[in-house]
């Protein structure tokens, strides 16, 4: 898949700081496909340190969870609905219900991060997520959401 899972949100939906590609002045986080997983890659900016030098505030580490996990679940219930992104309905829409995140380690900005998502379960308009954030091969938090389908 070389289109991001946020590139097919509605124009109404893709104003979201952390993933909307029409926000400008957002992180515009990307995330894709990786066989029955997804994945996500970001380098923080400096100006998001920190209390201690070389390592990212927490906000902006649960931010790119957040954001990669509702984009998780709009495509696993797609994928679990029998099509891809882009085929067939119009693609459901997915809030952050609940998150939890466990910062295990300092997140280091000006370096690469992924950040994966993994299905958990997917119950009527409810799907959990498992998260994790990445750097160099160390996972520096985890993360499970709950995102539920939005009611328009
Ligand atoms: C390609 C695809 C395109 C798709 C296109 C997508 C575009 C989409 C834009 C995305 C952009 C990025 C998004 C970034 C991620 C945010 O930052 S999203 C912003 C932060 N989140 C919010 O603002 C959500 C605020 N909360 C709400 O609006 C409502 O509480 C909710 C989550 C929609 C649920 O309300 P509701 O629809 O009335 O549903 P409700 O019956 O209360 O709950 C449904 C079920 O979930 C359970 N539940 C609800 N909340 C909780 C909770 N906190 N804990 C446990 N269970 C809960 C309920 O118990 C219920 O369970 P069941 O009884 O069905 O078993």
């Amino acid at each position: 898949m070389t289109r991001a899972i946020q590139d097919y949100y509605p124009e109404r939906f893709s104003h979201c700081f952390g993933c909307g590609r029409n926000n400008p002045h957002g992180h515009q986080l990307k995330s894709y496909w990786k066989g029955d997983e997804t994945i996500a890659r970001f380098t923080i900016a400096p100006m998001y340190s920190g209390g201690v030098p070389g390592n990212a505030y927490g906000g902006m580490v649960a931010s790119l969870i957040d954001c990669h996990g509702t984009a998780s679940a709009a495509a696993f219930a797609c994928r679990a609905q029998g099509h891809e992104l882009g085929e067939g309905a119009e693609p459901v829409r997915f809030v952050t219900a609940s998150l939890t995140i466990d910062y295990l380690r300092p997140t280091p900005v000006g370096k690469e991060v992924t950040i994966t998502g993994r299905l958990m379960s997917l119950e009527g308009r409810k799907v959990r997520v498992a998260l994790a954030l990445a750097a160099g091969g160390t996972v520096c938090a985890r993360g499970e959401m709950l995102a539920v389908q939005f009611r328009e």
